[in-house]
């Protein structure tokens, strides 16, 4: 390796998750006793602090012995969005059910704000989840519901993240109400053609009381003829055709999945589409939670996120689902700390994130604490010390 003054060393690691059992124990590749070289944004060399090459990087940072990770790779968020519905929440406390109806609440709010407040908001949540160990975030749209307002919720969100999602198909918007059909044509006729150029990805809320499997093909299919990438909100209150369009359309994801049968488990477990569960959302509208364990032990790959929003998850700690995925879901620490960076990577089909290895970005994090185990055996702590973004100590 040649010398690199502006390279730097991140050495002493007590514990570091690759996340490449190449590299390390296990399916999270763990090394004891570790040290990361990183350079110009990307990770450069990984190995034992034994063996750091002679002359590795020009500057030394010593982690005393914390637990190191991929930054958190959450895959689902609504970040684009004006005001908040915590009465809302109350009332769910108090035994009010969740329907999605709140969401019209939501895009009145989103409709009357300005650019510069949705982009205030998208900055304070994208820097609230780093403070968290979030270093790549998917965000959508949803909450404008028309073609000027999903086209510039878009263009506000992909300031923040090249992960940018249209999910023009959230609900119906009281001006089509009574005429679904009717908002889906103006979907896949103006605003996928209109936001495409600012989406990787088309999403749809695929639910009763929402939209039918025949309409979210439609939308999906107008958006992959664009060239976007479906994935799909999918049996979150009660069981529904979600899944399975989601694997006919060969979705990279499919999220919620808290309502499954046996053959949507199999679908997926055939399919290479991820599941991606929101255990925020279960958690905050008390919900039961998925069966992690049934697709787990079925071999499907598995995502955790927080679906931040402000109605069913208004959270941005992907720490929080880890601990709720551990507790809860009865995944072990180590799914649920690979369902967070490199099943957030696998459910955007990325992979330089959410793995550290020679030559994948350098976004990593480090822990107030040993091991990665502390993140379920700790909830509700801060332990994110540091997150290095693109090899930059934030
Ligand atoms: N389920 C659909 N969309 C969001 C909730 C949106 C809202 O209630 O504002 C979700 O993923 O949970
Ligand atoms: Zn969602």
């Amino acid at each position: 390796m040649s010398h690199r003054r502006d390279w730097t060393l991140l050495d002493n690691i007590g514990c570091l998750v690759t996340n490449d059992p190449e590299l390390g124990r296990g399916p999270l590749g763990l090394l004891v006793d570790a040290a990361v070289v990183v350079g110009e944004g990307l990770v450069r060399w990984v190995g034992p602090s034994t063996r750091i090459p002679e002359g590795a990087a020009g500057t030394r940072h010593d982690l005393q012995g914390r637990a190191v990770l991929p930054g958190f790779v959450d895959s689902h968020a609504h970040l684009v969005f004006a005001g908040e519905r915590a009465e809302e929440f109350a009332a769910r406390m108090a035994g009010a059910p969740y329907t999605g109806g709140g969401i019209a609440t939501t895009i009145a709010a989103t409709r009357a704000a300005t650019d510069r407040a949705l982009a205030a908001t998208v900055s304070r949540l994208v820097a609230e989840g780093w403070r968290s160990g979030t270093t790549t975030v998917e965000c959508k749209s949803g909450y404008g519901q028309s073609v000027a307002d999903e086209l510039r919720s878009l263009q506000i969100a992909e300031v923040y993240t090249p992960e940018t999602t249209l999910l023009a198909a959230h609900v119906v918007p009281p001006e089509f109400a009574g005429r679904p059909d009717d908002y889906v044509r103006l979907v896949c006729e103006e605003m996928v053609p209109a936001c495409a150029p600012h989406a990787r990805w088309i999403d749809v809320f695929c639910e009763r009381g929402a939209f039918d499997a025949d309409q979210c093909r439609a939308v999906l299919q107008a958006g992959m003829a664009h060239g976007l990438t479906p994935r799909v909100h999918g049996n979150q209150l009660g069981p529904g055709p979600g899944v399975q369009l989601a694997v006919e359309l060969g979705a990279a994801s499919v999220d919620h999945v808290t309502y499954t049968t046996a053959a949507d488990v199999a679908a997926l477990a055939a399919s290479g589409t991820v599941a991606t569960l929101l255990p925020g959302a279960d958690f905050c509208t008390r919900n039961r939670y998925p069966d992690a364990r049934a697709l787990l032990d079925a071999g499907v790959t598995v995502a955790l996120a927080t679906d931040c929003n402000p109605g069913t998850s208004y959270l941005t700690s992907m720490p929080f689902c880890v601990a709720l995925a551990v507790r809860e879901m009865h995944m072990s620490p180590e799914e649920a700390v690979g369902a967070a960076t490199a099943g957030g990577a696998a459910a955007l089909r990325r992979t330089d994130v959410g793995v550290v290895r020679e030559g994948a970005r350098a976004d990593l994090i480090a822990l107030d604490a040993p091991s990665y185990l502390h993140l379920a055996y700790r909830p509700g702590v801060q332990l994110i010390r540091e997150v290095w973004q693109e090899g930059m100590l934030m």
